[in-house]
């Protein structure tokens, strides 16, 4: 060992890529309440989560929402910009989806909505979802 951290591989910056899934169907779009951990639960969130080495955000994406849901999607348009998490360590990158197979099932989550735009406001979104749920109603057509 030289003493140095140069030859520690610094996995502290390495920023890890979360990806969100906004299933949009008829207009309206699919939000998910949390149900863990305690810090979180309540909140409501799009599904999706880490990208997992080797995987495509695309991948993650469908892999997470057969995970959490039950369903098969298939992957559309990004909606907004990239939103910083956890000072940095992580960003946060949501698509539009639409489902090809199933119905979403409560699976990980305490709870679902289908929101028209006029009701993006009515849960307490996780507050990095902020810019994307400002973003949506403009890829939701004519649901309002
Ligand atoms: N899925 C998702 N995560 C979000 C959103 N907004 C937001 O701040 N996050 C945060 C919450 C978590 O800190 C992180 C995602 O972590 P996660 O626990 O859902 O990811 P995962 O499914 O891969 O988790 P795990 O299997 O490793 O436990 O991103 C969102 O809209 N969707």
């Amino acid at each position: 060992m030289s003493g140095t951290l140069s030859a520690v591989p610094n996995f502290s910056s390495e920023i890890r890529i979360i990806v969100g899934a906004a299933i949009i169907a008829d207009g309206r779009v699919l939000a998910c309440e949390r149900s863990e951990p305690a810090e979180v639960a309540g909140r409501w969130e799009f599904p999706g989560g880490k990208v997992e080495p080797g995987e495509t955000e695309h991948d993650a994406l469908v892999r997470e929402c057969e995970e959490e849901l039950g369903v098969v999607v298939e992957v559309g348009e990004r909606v907004g910009q990239d939103v910083l998490l956890g000072h940095g360590r992580a960003v946060l990158k949501v698509y539009t989806a639409r489902l090809v197979e199933g119905e979403p099932q409560l699976i990980e989550h305490a709870e679902f909505r289908w929101l028209a735009a006029h009701e993006l406001h009515t849960v307490p979104w996780l507050p990095a979802d902020a810019p994307i749920v400002a973003a949506l109603p403009k890829f939701m057509g004519d649901g309002a």
